[in-house]
């Protein structure tokens, strides 16, 4: 239909209590929240949030690095690849996300995965 991703999402307010509870449950998880250690996480969070913003259609341009970029020189393994997704799912459950409609932000940012994971 007419309705975009972004707003099935809950709009702004949505995509910022996802990222928001993603962020909680990437602190609170051994297997990879060292990968976090030195970062500005109030960056991390505005730049993730208007990624997902843009990526669904929503009223947001991302201007930061390209997720080659950003990714690059860490060697991100698969496992911590399912890992962030993983979490992510949890994060749109916890905040009442449909399936389908986790499914269709899930297809999008799978798009990135050559660019994420290192090979
Ligand atoms: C679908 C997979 C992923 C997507 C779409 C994604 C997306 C992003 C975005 C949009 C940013 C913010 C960039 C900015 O505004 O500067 C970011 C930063 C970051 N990502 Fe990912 N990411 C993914 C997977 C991962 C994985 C698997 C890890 C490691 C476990 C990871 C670690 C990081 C770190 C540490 C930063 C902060 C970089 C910095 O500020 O120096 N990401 N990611």
């Amino acid at each position: 239909g007419d309705r975009t991703l972004y707003q099935a999402l809950g709009g702004a307010e949505g995509v910022d209590a996802i990222v928001y509870d993603l962020i909680v449950r990437i602190a609170d998880d051994e297997r990879v929240v060292d990968r976090f250690h030195n970062v500005d996480i109030n960056r991390f969070k505005s730049g993730l949030e208007t990624y997902i913003c843009s990526v669904s259609n929503g009223p947001c341009e991302y201007t930061g690095d390209s997720m080659q970029v950003v990714h690059a020189g860490h060697q991100y393994t698969d496992t911590e690849f399912n890992t962030i997704v993983e979490l992510l799912i949890e994060a749109m459950e916890a905040q009442g996300v449909a399936t389908p409609t986790q499914n269709r932000l899930l297809a999008r940012l799978a798009q990135d995965y050559e660019d994420v994971v290192y090979h």
